[in-house]
């Protein structure tokens, strides 16, 4: 985990849209604090039959557009800093693309590769019940994120559900179809990703099947984008995950490469396939490529190697991959970067449809879930675009500003009593 604490990056980029719109401090300052942070400490019992004690966190960084909302993660370097900047970026995403959520983010402190299934279901459960005073459909919804998926998410829903004494599908989002999912949110993410891409390409007037792409990260985000992105037409020449990555410069089979990978435990550095290269993450950052998709974890686009990044956009699938001090150098080399709390938006918009369709116990068909997710999707480009063009602002600048004066409307129109 690197040094960087990704929750003053958060507020640095809030001071700067908030300077941009002209706001004083007691306009945004609700959104520079989480309104609420749990830290857990509970036991799991091991298959061997010993107890260990796991730390957990669940922060809900704000409610004033609506319910908290935001994924779980499962990672050994977690920390409190690093999920409060996670809630927070959960709250401008769903400000910017205008779904009518605050933001929230959940973390156990564990290395899930180093549990058994057993162990894994036994801890998800007891982290559960410890957040159980905290979410439900109407206050606080969990989804998946880094090492978190549909599974995990149905022992989060049937705890809870045992709990109350009934079932309660809309208090996690990303479960499983046959429990009360939603068809296309296990691509949802990667699906925004392409769709970021797809219009970002466009606008820089960049033609998608002539781009060489670039993707950090082959997990859900990483593994469908590069899926999506390949499908426009473009060459994916470099992916890795936290083992390492692979290069061609005549493009990699991504089918072949996603197939290797639904084996749980193969990793990347273990892939042969002639013509095939293998490199290390960094070397994936600074590829020859028009496009950088980084998808893996906070941090990884820094002072140190952003001078050295060759693409034309960025477009971040991960959440927080920038650091706020190699934005500055990559907007001096005319790198455009397309902000996570934009480019992966779609994950949460179709968790919102999920969620829609559990209160209303309704169910949509995929074609719908994705007509729907792209039309969210390009509004919010849009718009994101029209006031970067407008104000000559960074990508970034302009997402901000856009969620925070919806932010701060909120917030005014609700009040602070008395
Ligand atoms: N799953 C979702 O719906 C959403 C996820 N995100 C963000 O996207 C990113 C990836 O999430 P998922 O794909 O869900 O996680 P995942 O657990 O499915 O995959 C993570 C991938 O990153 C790789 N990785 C981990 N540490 C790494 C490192 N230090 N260097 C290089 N690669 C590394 C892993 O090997 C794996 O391939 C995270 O930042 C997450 O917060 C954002 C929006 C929604
Ligand atoms: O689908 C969701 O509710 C949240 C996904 C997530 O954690 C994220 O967008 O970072």
């Amino acid at each position: 985990m690197s040094t960087y604490n990704p929750y003053d990056n958060v507020l640095e980029t809030i001071r700067n849209a908030a300077s941009i719109l002209g706001l004083a401090e007691s306009d945004y300052a609700t959104t520079m604090y989480p309104e609420r942070e749990l830290k857990v400490s509970f036991p799991v019992m091991m298959d061997d039959g010993t107890v260990k004690i796991f730390e957990g966190y669940r922060v809900q960084h704000s409610s004033s557009r609506g319910p908290c909302k935001g994924g779980i993660r499962y990672h050994q370097d977690v920390n409190i800093d690093e999920v409060k900047a996670l809630a927070a970026w959960m709250t401008f995403k769903c400000a910017v693309v205008g779904i009518p959520y605050g933001g929230a983010k959940g973390a156990v402190k564990v290395d899930p590769s180093k549990l058994s299934s057993a162990e894994l279901q036994r801890l998800t459960r007891r982290y559960t019940a410890m957040i159980a005073p905290l979410i439900g459909p109407d206050q606080d919804i969990p989804a998946p994120d880094v090492n978190t998926n549909g599974q995990v998410m149905g022992w989060i829903m049937d705890t809870y559900s045992m709990l109350k004494g009934h079932a309660i599908p809309g208090v996690v989002t990303g479960k499983p179809i046959e429990i009360g999912g939603s068809l296309g949110r296990v691509e949802a993410t990667g699906r925004g990703v392409m769709i970021t891409t797809r219009e970002s390409l466009k606008k820089l007037g960049i033609p998608a099947d002539k781009a060489r792409v670039a993707i950090q990260g082959m997990g859900n985000v990483g593994s469908i984008s590069a899926k999506l992105i390949a499908e426009l037409g473009a060459k994916i020449v470099a992916v890795s995950d936290v083992s390492g990555g692979l290069y061609s410069s005549e493009g990699l089979n991504i089918s072949a490469i996603r197939e290797y990978l639904s084996v749980r435990g193969r990793l990347l550095k273990d892939y042969n396939e002639p013509g095939v290269n293998h490199i290390t993450n960094q070397e994936l950052i600074t590829c020859g490529a028009d496009v950088l998709v980084p998808a893996a974890m906070e941090n990884q686009i820094t002072e140190k190697n952003a001078a050295d990044i060759q693409v034309k956009v960025i477009v971040e699938g991960a959440n927080g991959p920038t650091t706020v001090a190699a934005d500055k150098i990559l907007e001096e080399k005319g790198i455009v970067v397309v902000p996570d709390i934009l480019a992966n938006a779609g994950g949460v918009v179709v968790s919102y449809f999920e969620w829609v369709q559990n209160l209303q116990s309704l169910v949509w068909d995929e074609d719908e879930v994705n007509k729907t997710l792209n039309r969210i999707m390009c509004k919010a480009i849009d718009e994101v675009f029209d006031l970067h063009t407008e104000k000559k602002i960074t990508l970034r600048a302009s997402a901000y500003c856009l969620a925070l004066k919806k932010l701060v409307t909120a917030k005014n129109i609700r009040g602070i009593f008395p």
